[in-house]
């Protein structure tokens, strides 16, 4: 662990009102006093105090300055915030003052991971603060908070010691073993086992809900050439984002807007119209409007009132799409008969348009609304309970109870590393790399 002062900007950087440098580490509490000329504040109270460099003894700001005295801060560490005047000038007097006492300017990440190191947060907690300060939309933010406040790890940290006890029973058995029970788990910890691969196996088989929430909810717009997909995006994202022309393969490239539905993040892509195409470029567009519809969470059909049901966008139609007939401002239109519902809209009036929206919103909470328990959030976490539930499937068939043992270990490893109650110092830089400084 290392054991030198770091300090960063914990504000957005550039001119506001106030830009707070957050300092952490064992000479915190001596920095201050140096910029301040006074004693410490006392713990938790902010106090306004004239800043100087202690090198030229220049006054760089009046600024509110508070300390976090050590154990009870965010690190563990003593912490000091400076809550300076926005602004440059400020901040690299400041930069300058504080290295000149022997401060390092923090990595990113660093000050979660010293909070992490001294058991003030479990790995979920500190994810979650990542994915907080990146929520974009009211859903996120809950389902970030929920993770923030130990509901993940706590989930993870209990199935961890329903198998540290099966294992205590399965090391017992095998120090006394039981002439009559030939196979490799006794019939005290085979139902322990049982029950938490079927735990494992219902919160795996999530549709990948939290993770969506996560990253954004995948809604592709397909239908013939023409049909007139990139109306409707523009028409959706109130912008001008993709062209519109009369011509038939406007569209090649996959044109993406990001949305907030209903406090969910969607990710709506215009995709080229499908036919069979003798242009290569265009050829190349209707790939990856393939490639995208097969990927897509949810895809938005769009016909062309005024034309016959076209059959590539109709082999579409699965579960996950949603068929809406466009043109209902001209006189002909007519929804094509697929059996099921078509919304009438007009991508060029508006009208019908709301009614998507909600049809849309609707889907999307259908689909990944919060269930009762926390969600799955990481891919990270999914890959560690795959190799968690794979090892207990192999601990059941085990002929030996030592054998069975050493599957059940690798199972309670593989969930302790979610959480980072097991050596996960291979893994800290990789999960701290993706925070901003400051953070
Ligand atoms: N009357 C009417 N015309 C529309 C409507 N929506 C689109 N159009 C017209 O239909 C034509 C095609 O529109 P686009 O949005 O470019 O269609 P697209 O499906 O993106 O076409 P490609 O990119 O070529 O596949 C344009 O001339 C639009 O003005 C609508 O609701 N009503
Ligand atoms: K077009
Ligand atoms: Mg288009």
């Amino acid at each position: 662990m290392r054991t030198d002062t770091i300090f960063a900007l914990a504000s957005a950087p550039g001119r506001a009102g106030v830009q707070v440098i957050r300092i952490s580490g064992p000479d915190a509490g001596t920095a201050l006093s140096r910029l301040t000329g006074c004693p410490l504040p006392s713990p938790r109270h902010a106090r306004l105090a004239a800043l100087r460099d202690p090198v030229t003894g220049e006054l760089f700001d009046k600024a509110l300055v508070l300390a976090f005295p050590g154990p009870g801060s965010f690190t563990g560490e003593d912490v000091v915030e400076l809550h300076l005047h926005g602004g440059r000038a400020v901040l690299s007097a400041a930069t300058q003052a504080l290295m000149g006492l022997g401060l390092r300017v923090a990595e990113p990440g660093e000050f979660s991971r010293r909070a992490f190191e001294h058991g003030k947060l479990d790995l979920t907690e500190a994810e979650a603060i990542a994915d907080l300060v990146d929520a974009e939309t009211a859903a996120q933010r809950r389902q970030a908070l929920r993770q923030m406040e130990g509901a993940l790890g706590q989930l993870y940290d209990g199935w961890r010691h329903r198998l540290t006890r099966a294992l205590a029973h399965l090391e017992a058995d095998i120090d006394f073993p039981d002439e009559d029970l030939p196979g490799g788990l006794s019939d005290a910890v085979r139902p322990v086992v049982e029950g938490l691969v079927a735990d494992l196996s219902g919160h795996l088989a999530d549709q990948g809900r939290g993770e969506r929430l996560r990253d954004g909810i995948s809604i592709a717009i397909l239908g013939a050439p023409n049909a007139g997909k990139s109306s409707l995006l523009n028409a959706i994202a109130r912008r001008d984002v993709a062209i519109v022309s009369n011509q038939a393969g406007t569209t090649r490239d996959v044109i993406e807007v990001q949305l907030d539905l209903g406090g969910y993040p969607v990710l709506l892509a215009d995709t080229a119209g499908l036919r069979d195409a003798a242009d290569q470029v265009e050829s190349e567009g209707i790939r990856r409007a393939l490639d995208r519809a097969a990927k897509a969470d949810l895809k938005l059909l769009v016909f062309d009132g005024s034309e016959l049901p076209d059959p590539a966008t109709l082999a579409l139609a699965d579960d996950d799409a949603i068929l809406v007939m466009n043109k209902a401002d001209l006189p002909g239109a007519v929804a094509p008969l697929v059996g099921r519902p078509i919304l009438p809209l007009s991508a060029r009036t508006g009208d019908g348009v709301p009614a998507l929206l909600s049809a849309l919103e609707q889907a999307v909470a259908a689909r990944y609304a919060p269930s009762g328990a926390p969600a799955l959030t990481r891919a990270r976490h999914r890959a560690a309970l795959e190799e968690c539930r794979e090892n207990l499937h192999r601990a059941l068939q085990a002929p030996l109870p030592e054998l069975a043992a050493e599957d059940v270990r690798l199972a309670v490893r593989a969930l302790g590393r979610i959480t980072g109650r097991v050596d996960v110092e291979d893994l800290l830089d990789v999960i701290f790399r993706d925070f901003c400084i400051g953070k």
